[in-house]
């Protein structure tokens, strides 16, 4: 398997846990959806498989090693709110740049525009900011993507657009996949599997 999460508990405090004794995995090519309501721990659990947070109990490894504390984590997270993933002080290059330099070719896939990268990150809508979001996380090293509701704020065609571009990234490379939504009907389009969080949670089910 390439991503499995055992037995993994966490809570933010010592009085409360988000999330009790959870385990799945997923493999290469698969693209799994986590559905739950509100609050029941989707995102926390994100930024626990990304190696942001680490689980208070349990482990989340990688190709069957914990994941990277230190250099580049090969399981990388697309966030619903781009401008909070970047720093607002630097142009589009160097937030792009920071990670690697795709080549014109990459940059077109992902309908970037050349006189973008001259921009401040204020001089981009939401949709372009994605975009560039995306391609940030891209690079040749990331082997699994984390998608946290990455297009709820946009209007459908770019929605479209978008999930067009990042399904044929990972199905090209064969990564796997998990799609943080609320919705339901993206999940069963995009998605090989749904995870029902609750169900899994025993913090919370
Ligand atoms: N940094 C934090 N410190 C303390 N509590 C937090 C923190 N982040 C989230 N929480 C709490 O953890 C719980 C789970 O939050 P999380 O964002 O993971 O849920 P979610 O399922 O992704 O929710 P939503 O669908 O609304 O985005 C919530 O009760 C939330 O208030």
């Amino acid at each position: 398997m390439l991503l499995e999460v055992k037995n993994v508990s966490f809570g933010y405090s010592k009085k409360e846990l988000i999330l009790k004794d959870v385990s799945f995995a997923v493999d290469k090519g698969e693209r799994v959806g986590l559905v739950g309501p509100s609050g029941y721990g989707k995102s926390t659990l994100s930024k626990l498989l990304a190696g942001y947070l680490a689980p208070t109990e349990g482990e989340v490894l990688f190709e069957g090693k914990p994941l990277p504390t230190t250099g580049y984590c090969p399981v990388q997270l697309i966030y619903q709110h781009p401008e909070k993933a970047v720093n607002l002080r630097w142009k589009m290059r160097q937030i792009l740049e920071e990670s690697w330099t795709p080549d014109e070719g990459f940059l077109q896939k992902i309908g970037i525009e050349k006189q973008w990268l001259n921009r401040w990150p204020n001089e981009l809508s939401g949709g372009e900011m994605q975009r560039f979001c995306i391609a940030r996380i891209l690079g040749p090293q990331t082997k699994f993507l984390l998608a946290d509701e990455i297009s709820t704020m946009l209007d459908v065609i770019t929605q479209a657009q978008i999930w067009q571009l990042v399904l044929s990234v990972v199905e090209e490379r064969n990564m796997g996949m998990i799609v943080v939504t609320h919705s339901e009907a993206l999940a069963q389009k995009v998605c090989t599997r749904i995870i029902d969080l609750p169900a899994l949670n025993a913090a919370r089910c």
